[in-house]
């Protein structure tokens, strides 16, 4: 049975590396989560820091673990950004959305020196693409949208939640994309985004610097990535 415990190994390690006077990007998710419980003790703890949040769940629980946060438009850099995914691969390229919130999490990711991604062992894989690629499109139109994807053998489904559309914390529709296996992730990163309606992809490419995994027996491993090129060093 898959408990919680690698989640949590990995979410409260990545919180290690935070240190005082530091802005920090909080991801969004089940993982992330314990990263955040556990800022909110260290900040509880007298720890200095401020934060900036992926999504509105993720801003709601720092506001309840007491940990200050700045708008995202204050800030000119974040130090560290500390987040989720879905599926990780060795090379620390990324599928992230499973919760919705990958537009700001990517813009997040950007804008951070450096960020760190946190798993259980069952997130990382061979290869990416088993994980049905998340797609943010906006509303407008979203059905030629939906056409031009599937086009593209994107095989996409509208993502529903309780029977109803789900909406993202930008009010946009999220088309998650079946390909079972992705053999080149930069030329899909580009033909999916050059979609008009596309917002931005759940792929994370060349983002991560430092891939955390948790183990059911509660140790962590860590791989590192020397050259992310798209968070902002
Ligand atoms: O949109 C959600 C995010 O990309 C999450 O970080 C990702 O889905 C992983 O979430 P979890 O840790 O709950 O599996």
């Amino acid at each position: 049975m898959q408990t919680n415990i690698g989640k949590k190994a990995a979410g409260e390690k990545a919180a290690e590396y935070i240190k005082p006077g530091m802005t920090v990007g909080l991801g969004t998710g089940s993982t992330a989560y314990y990263t955040i419980l556990r800022i909110g003790e260290l900040v509880r703890g007298g720890l200095d820091i401020r934060a900036v949040a992926t999504s509105a769940q993720s801003e709601e629980l720092a506001r309840e673990q007491g940990i200050p946060l700045v708008d995202f438009d204050k800030v000119e850099k974040i130090d560290i950004d500390i987040d989720g995914a879905d599926e990780a691969d060795a090379q620390l390229q990324l599928i992230k959305g499973g919760g919705g919130a990958l537009l700001r999490e990517k813009i997040i990711a950007a804008a951070s020196k450096e960020m760190l991604v946190v798993i259980d062992e069952h997130k990382l894989v061979k290869h990416l693409g088993k994980f049905p690629l998340p797609v943010e499109v906006v509303t407008f139109g979203w059905e030629l949208t939906f056409r031009q994807l599937s086009a593209l053998g994107a095989h996409p489904v509208l993502r529903l939640k309780d029977n109803n559309r789900f909406i993202t914390d930008n009010g946009n529709y999220i088309l998650d994309c079946h390909y079972q296996k992705i053999h080149n992730a930069p030329a899909l990163h580009t033909q999916l985004n050059n979609v008009p309606g596309v917002v931005e992809n759940g792929l994370f490419l060349d983002y991560a610097s430092r891939l955390i995994i948790g183990h059911e027996d509660g140790s962590v491993r860590e791989i590192t990535h020397p050259y992310p090129t798209k968070t902002s060093f």
